[in-house]
């Protein structure tokens, strides 16, 4: 102690110091000891990081997502005590896979008020900016999780004491294979954002392809051509760069028709709704193991510049679907059938309504600004978007839409949409093995499905366009539900298609076909993957993955499985009792989950269903009418109310004019000619009395009246001309005269 004090004392003063200098001393001598302490600190933590490897991923990328899988199922990140919660996560798989750390409403009672609900996963995750030791393969790794400054996304920093990188390099390929496992059973769905940019929205268990009910043929044939386009770019160079054409089989070879070689990227689904054209999609993409990349053509906020800037971040091998194809013009944000559909909307409106006022026409002009500014997509903005997904390395384009008519024919030209598809309502056939799909069944193997399936057509190759050329036929409409009307063609050669829908321009679909020579696909873009934590793009998810489909499963259990006779007998009762393509699959399934334990209550009530449904349409439509109707009449009301108040309006500014120029002409000169003149009216008639009036009267005033025709004289030009009229009442009219 004393000799502490003898070192500190020469330092603080002794006794005699005046204590100002004593204080700066101590100053002195804290401040010394502080950046002493601190340099010994990060001198102590350069040396330990020095022995540390550290790698960072950050969100942007691929590895993020595989380590935040990995991260999930250890059980040191678990045990962090301190947790953020979160329903929804910009990060694939994480949250939404079944990960150790998160928990669904799975285990609570199902609602049978809500069949179709969807479940919500909450994840704990560990805050940011915590260190988490991790014991991995004989090292410690210290895993934290941050936020960048400048963009804010965020990075995941291991770091390991290690001699070289090999240990980090194990991990992210462990966890790439653990990511890769999962993503075997699951789809990845993206959604376009407002910014262009892909946003990451769901995982899906993969839907499989037996589930989808649509007549014999079709699914086959999708998947067959879309597996040969994958594998054929697999097999060629990849055919992406800019002026390279790339050929595959068509779909025409799966039906053993001459196969001619064709530029082939786009599939058209369309057709009513609830029909199977997005499960269909989410099923080939489960087949492929492909991931989905949507954007919904009504969103308000598409136009060519972030469907082109989209297009660019689509990465290689995936599925991109353009729902509401036909909304792409319309400047329409509804699915419903208010949107025209007619690319020269826009034109359209601004020619036929010829505005009546000023008023009304800038109110119509700014409204129409307004418009351009939401939605400018144009149709060579989406075709260049189109020919930029064609372009490229494995990506399959799908596009939907439930208004074929309103398309514009530059959409079918080669390398766009050279499959079509029509969805239809649900025939018999679809309705059975829907039936049959949806209840469990005690045999293992399918049972037959009674009937005649030699009376459905399967889909053939149209003939050729033009006269002898095979090898330009791009283009087929396989008509998905209508080919049963068609007698069956045992070879599968060419055989009568039903009447085809017309174009726009009355060409049927099928002659609308060409060589692939010259298309010259723009060349691939980057692969850049983006997701920006926004909500905005999600606001206008027209695309719904299919959500019912784990309630069809969980409703196999809750009936009792049945012997294959009984299904079978059952299934076709059902489908006795259903009109042939009056319901959608959609609505026959939902009939099927409100029974999902009875089926035989399912199939004997069935007619009665059917009966109550023509009832409920009926009386909808009458509302409907009834309700369009008023809203007309008020309409029209509204226009004439509008119209009385402009014509009042525009009555009463022109006499405001008049009143303004006739005040004008009082003050510049005075007199009823100067008036006259000033406001351009017509010549004044004045009644004057008849003659003998005119000389009674003349005697009393003559004084009078001669000082006016004096003045008359004097002060105007005028000429009179007197009229008398039938009543011998004369009238003078007086003219501007000329002196
Ligand atoms: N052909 C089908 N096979 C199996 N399920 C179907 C079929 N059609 C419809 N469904 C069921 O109906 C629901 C809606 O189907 P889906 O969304 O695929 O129809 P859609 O034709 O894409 O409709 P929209 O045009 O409105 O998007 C899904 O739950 C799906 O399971």
């Amino acid at each position: 102690m004393d000799a502490l004090r003898s070192l500190v004392q020469p330092l603080v003063g002794g006794g005699g110091g005046s204590s100002m200098i004593d204080g700066m001393k101590l100053v002195v001598l804290g401040g010394t000891v502080e950046t002493a302490r601190r340099m010994a600190s990060s001198g102590w933590s350069h040396f330990i990081n020095s022995f540390f490897l550290t790698a960072h991923f950050s969100e942007e990328d691929y590895p993020y997502d595989w380590l935040m899988l990995w991260l999930s199922r250890r059980p040191e990140w678990q045990r962090s005590r301190e947790f953020e919660t979160t329903t929804r996560t910009s990060t694939p798989g994480f949250g939404t896979r079944i990960a150790d750390n998160s928990f669904g409403d799975e285990d609570e009672e199902e609602d049978e008020g809500a069949p179709g609900r969807v479940k919500t996963r909450v994840v704990f995750q560990p805050t940011s900016n915590t260190t988490h030791t991790i014991y991995y393969r004989g090292h410690w790794l210290r895993v934290k999780r941050w936020r960048k400054g400048d963009t804010g996304s965020e990075v995941i920093s291991v770091s390991v004491v290690a001699r070289n990188n090999s240990i980090l390099k194990q991990l992210v390929l462990q966890a790439k294979k653990e990511y890769e496992a999962e993503a075997v059973h699951r789809i990845q769905i993206y959604f376009a954002d407002c910014h262009g940019c892909w946003r990451w929205t769901d995982s899906r268990h993969k839907r499989p392809m037996s589930s989808i009910v649509l007549n014999p043929g079709v699914k086959e044939m999708l998947l067959a051509d879309t597996k040969d386009f994958l594998k054929s770019e697999k097999a060629s160079d990849v055919p992406s760069r800019k002026g390279d054409s790339y050929t595959r089989l068509s779909t025409a070879t799966a039906f053993s028709v001459s196969p001619p070689e064709l530029v082939l990227t786009g599939y058209l689904l369309y057709g009513v709704p609830g029909s199977g054209k997005s499960s269909l999609i989410h099923a080939i993409a489960g087949e492929l193991m492909l991931d989905i990349y949507v954007v919904s053509l009504s969103s308000s906020w598409i136009n060519d510049s972030t469907l082109t800037t989209l297009m660019g971040r689509v990465p290689a091998r995936c599925i991109v679907l353009l729902e509401d194809l036909d909304a792409a013009f319309t400047r329409s944000t509804s699915r419903d059938g208010n949107a025209t559909g007619n690319p020269e909307g826009k034109t359209e409106e601004k020619t036929t309504e010829q505005p009546t006022t000023t008023t009304s026409s800038s109110r119509r002009t700014r409204k129409t600004e307004q418009l351009s500014d939401v939605n400018t997509l144009s149709l060579s903005g989406l075709l260049n978007a189109l020919d930029g997904v064609a372009a490229s390395e494995g990506r399959l384009l799908f596009a939907t839409t439930n208004h074929l008519e309103r398309l514009d024919p530059a959409l079918s030209r080669p390398g766009r949409m050279d499959v079509w598809i029509e969805f239809k309502n649900a025939s018999k056939w679809q309705a059975e093995l829907l039936f049959r799909n949806f209840f469990p069944s005690t045999d293992e193997d399918d049972v037959p499905i009674e009937g005649d399936l030699d009376s459905i057509e399967l889909p053939t190759t149209p003939p050729s366009p033009s006269a002898g050329s095979s090898s330009s036929s791009t283009l087929f409409s396989s008509m998905a539900s209508a080919f049963s009307s068609v007698p069956a063609s045992p070879s599968g050669s060419a055989s009568p298609l039903s009447p085809l829908p017309s174009m726009p321009d009355g060409l049927p679909m099928r002659e609308r076909t060409s060589s692939t020579a010259g298309q010259s696909p723009r060349s691939g873009k980057d692969k850049a993957r983006s997701r920006t934590v926004s909500d905005v793009g999600l606001q206008n998810q027209a695309y719904q993955p299919p959500p019912v489909e784990d309630e069809i499963m969980e409703a196999k259990h809750s009936a009792k499985p049945l012997d294959g006779a009984t299904l079978a007998k059952l299934a076709k009762q059902f489908a006795d009792a259903i009109p042939n393509e009056e319901f959608s699959v959609a609505a026959l399934q939902g009939y099927l989950l409100k029974n999902k334990s009875r089926p035989e209550a399912a199939a004997q009530e069935a007619a009665a269903w059917v009966e109550s449904e023509r009832a409920l349409r009926e009386r909808l439509k009458k509302e409907r009418e009834a309700r369009e109707l008023k809203e007309k009449l008020e309409r029209e009301q509204r226009k004439k109310e509008l119209l009385q108040k402009e014509k009042e309006a525009a009555e009463l500014k022109r006499l405001e004019e008049a009143e303004a120029a006739r005040k004008a002409a009082e003050q510049t000169t005075s007199g009823p000619v100067a008036v006259a003149q000033a406001i351009e009216l017509p010549p004044i008639t004045l009644p004057v009395a008849p003659e003998t009036d005119k000389e009674n009267t003349t005697a009393d005033n003559s004084a009078d009246d001669d000082d006016a025709s004096t003045d008359d004289e004097d002060d105007c030009s005028e000429v009179q001309q007197r009229i008398t009229d039938a009543n011998g009442t004369t009238w003078v009219s007086i003219v501007e005269g000329s002196t």
